[in-house]
């Protein structure tokens, strides 16, 4: 195994997601599109970004933001054309930089020609390319299930008198796996755009492929009670899953990330350890559910730090040692900001960018920087809900008022904390109009921050949060212990501040982070007795303050401090 990770040269990579419709508009559009992108190609190489990896820009209705593909090789006219995607995959190759696609097949749109033949008859041959049940007697739903973007998971239709299951979105048809023609079809999507030389795949909610096929009523005996348990990392997820590495990903030496909903560490773990042939790495996403009380999205508490530092800790110690690998990540285009979340966004926004930054890349695993994250951008203010945009946002914000009993402010509050729209404004490339994302009127307002927090800027600053972001990227590649060093967690249960070694024969790195608005006192464990030592071996790597910090023992962090250091 050893041998076979050292060529995996994705575990020493940063990957940079870029949500195409807010990045960077080359059209006056208001929307962003794939020129936009190769604009901006080399920005990214500078940066240091191995690989970027492209959000949906397929054919779709766009009620999902692409999510919801209506063809899946052929590129939605609003991002362009795909002469401009090839000249997009050249120009990243020639930055000996790779493209990594969003591969949404849990799902398609119900624009799909598959969903559209689907429909018109229960003989007709792509009928049982979709997962469709006969009502309750009552002429009710076959079951409880619920989406996950609110109400039934089920969608009568009604020329032929039968449900079909939307885990997600009304428009948003479960494709049905049990059907050898739509695995079939799924492998013939992806080699076509493996040969056009794309380096891997980003698999959506792909744990989510396998359902029950009893589909039971969930009977809540197991929170939340909406059905998940019985299709998630269902019954022959892992058979599908090799089936697509041994046809596609194999063969093409792809690197693969696959989003997993509500998963575990054990599937983590089969999904990424390289013998088990499936996929490179893996998304959870249990961390960014420490402020949701009682798993519940739309209600809000603050986050739980030591359940934060709880969850990083397993997910490392646990991937370490059954061989998997994460992929690590604090934002992505479904979450609020991070900064904003976790930490401070405004009187120390700088620090906080940086120390959430240095926190995650000393870590374990393959780095997502989530466009913007890497400015320090934070949520914008939503004076109300005419100015947000996402389908979960709207359709919450009435069953909060109808069926949770919440007020219209009260619902507005929420959306304004967990709303997916908080990471989807516009990217913020400098102080002109509309930040330099547009000259024409963006799709979504710009925050209005931006004359203060901008790429232009960011990059004549040697002191950045984008320059930090930088040096970290760079680090990965040139400290080993980074890529294989042994995970061991530091503090013991410190109310405000969260330090880890990764430990190997030859270095160890040592990162403490002050999660708090206070000043922190840490000492480090009886073993680092000796590191304060006067020349002794060790070299600050990392750091979001003036000083220049000594490693010793007791070790104080001004407001959200953070340091990493490497003992050889
Ligand atoms: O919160 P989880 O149950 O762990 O699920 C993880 C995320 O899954 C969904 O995201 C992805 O699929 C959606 C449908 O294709 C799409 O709208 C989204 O953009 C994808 O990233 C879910 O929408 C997210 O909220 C969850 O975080």
């Amino acid at each position: 195994m050893e041998n076979m990770r050292a060529q995996e040269w994705w575990r020493r990579s940063t990957v940079y997601q870029v949500y195409p419709k807010s990045f960077k508009d080359s059209s006056g559009s208001g929307e962003g599109d794939i020129r936009g992108l190769t604009e901006k190609l080399d920005y990214l190489q500078k940066l240091g970004i191995d690989i970027i990896w492209l959000q949906p820009v397929y054919v779709s209705p766009q009620h999902d933001n692409g999510y919801d593909v209506a063809d899946y090789c052929e590129i939605n006219p609003e991002f362009g054309t795909m002469a401009d995607f090839d000249e997009l995959a050249k120009e990243i190759r020639l930055r000996g930089m790779h493209l990594m696609l969003d591969i949404v097949v849990n799902h398609s749109s119900t624009d799909h020609k598959w969903f559209q033949q689907a429909r018109q008859s229960k003989e007709n041959p792509y009928r049982n390319y979709y997962i469709w049940r006969d009502p309750k007697p009552d002429g009710s739903a076959p079951n409880n299930w619920q989406s996950k973007f609110g109400g039934s998971a089920w969608q009568y239709d009604e020329a032929t008198g039968q449900y079909f299951l939307t885990l997600f979105d009304k428009t948003q048809a479960d494709l049905n796996w049990e059907n050898p023609a739509v695995r079939e079809e799924v492998v013939k999507l992806m080699t076509f755009w493996a040969d056009k030389g794309v380096s891997g795949f980003r698999m959506d909610v792909i744990n989510l492929i396998s359902k029950d096929q009893e589909f039971p009523e969930d009977d809540g005996s197991l929170p939340p009670g909406d059905g998940r348990r019985f299709y998630t990392d269902g019954p022959r997820v892992h058979e599908y899953v090799k089936d697509m590495y041994k046809e596609v990903f194999g063969p093409n030496n792809m690197v693969t990330v696959g989003e997993m909903s509500s998963t575990t560490l054990e599937h983590c773990i089969r999904y990424s350890n390289p013998e088990e042939r499936e996929f490179s790495m893996t998304f959870n996403f249990h961390h960014l559910k420490v402020d949701y009380p009682n798993g519940q999205k739309w209600e809000l508490m603050p986050y739980d730090f030591e359940q934060l530092k709880q969850l990083f800790s397993e997910w490392q110690t646990g991937m370490q040692a059954g061989g998997g690998w994460n992929a690590l990540f604090f934002n992505n285009h479904d979450q609020p900001r991070a900064l904003s979340r976790f930490a401070d966004d405004g009187e120390y926004r700088a620090e906080s960018a940086k120390m959430l930054a240095t926190t995650l890349h000393g870590l374990q695993g393959t780095p997502y920087v989530y466009q913007g994250e890497e400015i320090g951008m934070p949520n914008p203010y939503w004076n109300d809900m005419s100015e947000l945009r996402d389908i979960e946002s709207r359709n919450m914000f009435k069953i909060l008022q109808e069926e949770r009993g919440k007020t219209a402010e009260e619902a507005l509050n929420i959306i304004r904390q967990r709303s997916r729209d908080n990471s989807r404004t516009p990217m913020q490339w400098n102080d002109g109009p509309q930040a330099g994302f547009t000259t024409g009127t963006p799709w979504i307002k710009v925050d209005e921050r931006y004359p203060e927090i901008n790429v232009e800027s960011q990059l004549a600053d040697p002191y950045s949060i984008l320059n930090h972001y930088k040096k970290l990227i760079a680090l990965r590649k040139s400290v080993d212990v980074i890529t294989n060093g042994r995970y061991e967690r530091l503090d013991e249960g410190h109310p405000q501040v969260f330090a880890y070694a990764r430990i190997s024969t030859s270095e160890t790195l040592v990162v403490v982070s002050n999660f708090s608005a206070r000043q922190a006192v840490f000492v480090l464990p009886e073993a680092f007795a000796d590191v304060s030592l006067e020349g002794s071996a060790y070299e600050l790597l990392a750091s979001n303050t003036e000083t220049t910090p000594l490693l010793q023992r007791e070790i104080e962090l001004s407001p959200y401090a953070s340091y990493m250091w490497v003992i050889r």
